[in-house]
């Protein structure tokens, strides 16, 4: 179960989705998608491949239009943004993706610096550098600085990438698959990470995961997507007691039964 509980803000809906569509051609991805996401809360998005969870947050941050509905995020309604609003936006929103996507050929703490540079080109160097330095304490990695991407241990990037996402000290994370492709005990690691993050950053997240593990960890909400839209809503322990639906079962099965 998660360890701790956080400060949830339940008069301050940070997204707010109703009534989303979407399909290219015949394909109908999302069929009447709603969903609150509250200041300081992180809701677990599960799901099937192929689902339409990664069309979800592309709409989100405004890269994808939806057919019909409503995405409200941070006070803003997302379809209605022009190019200008919606890089603004996007500053608020820390996409944490599957390999970390760092820069091979830099330092840590220059993959640190390349989003600073970018976003606050008259910030100085002793100020990005005390940037540099909250975001790796963050992450417990402050010993690596000098190293380049290619020595650190595949959890190890993953902190990075999420300390490079938090670097811009966005609202909203966007978490895809943070545990992918690590071992038990990184993953432990990684979900205690996301739960240091909202609690220090006082962020709010979205969590795409196939990792109940992970979604139990880190979840003070649970979203199952089903054809296109949310069949349920609610704590691990709520979720999950209700085995009547296949792919409730099949998936708590296939976590912890085999
Ligand atoms: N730009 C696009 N053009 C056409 N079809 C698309 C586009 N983007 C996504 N799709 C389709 O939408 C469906 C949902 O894709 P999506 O990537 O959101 O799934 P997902 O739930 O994130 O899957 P996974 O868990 O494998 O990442 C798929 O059938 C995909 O082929």
């Amino acid at each position: 179960m998660k360890k701790f509980t956080p400060e949830i803000d339940w008069d301050d809906v940070v997204i707010s989705i109703r009534g989303l569509f979407k399909s290219f051609g015949s394909n109908h991805v999302l069929r009447g998608v709603d969903l609150d996401l509250y200041k300081g809360e992180n809701i677990v998005v599960l799901g099937r491949s192929g689902t339409g969870k990664s069309v979800l947050i592309k709409i989100i941050a405004g890269l994808l239009k939806p057919d019909a509905g409503t995405v409200n995020v941070l006070g803003q309604e997302v379809p209605a943004l022009g190019t200008a609003e919606l890089r603004e936006l996007r500053l608020k929103l820390g996409f944490c993706f599957q390999n970390g996507a760092l820069y091979d050929s830099m330092t840590v703490g220059e993959n640190l610096a390349f989003p600073l540079k970018r976003n606050n080109p008259k910030m100085t160097a002793d100020q990005r550098r005390r940037l540099i330095d909250i975001v790796l304490d963050a992450v417990g990695l402050s010993q690596t600085i000098n190293q380049m991407p290619a020595e650190l241990s595949g959890g190890q990037r993953k902190r990075i990438g999420i300390a490079r996402t938090l670097i811009l000290r966005p609202e909203i994370m966007l978490y895809d698959e943070p545990t992918a492709g690590l071992d038990p005990i990184t993953c432990t690691e990684i979900n205690d990470l996301i739960n240091e993050v909202q609690k220090r950053f006082k962020t709010s997240s979205i969590i795409i995961t196939h990792d109940l593990t992970c979604a139990r960890a880190t979840g003070d909400k649970i979203a199952v997507m089903k054809e296109g839209k949310f069949i349920r809503k609610g704590d691990f322990e709520t979720v999950f007691s209700d085995n009547s639906d296949e792919l409730i079962r099949e998936f708590y099965d296939y976590n912890f039964t085999q």
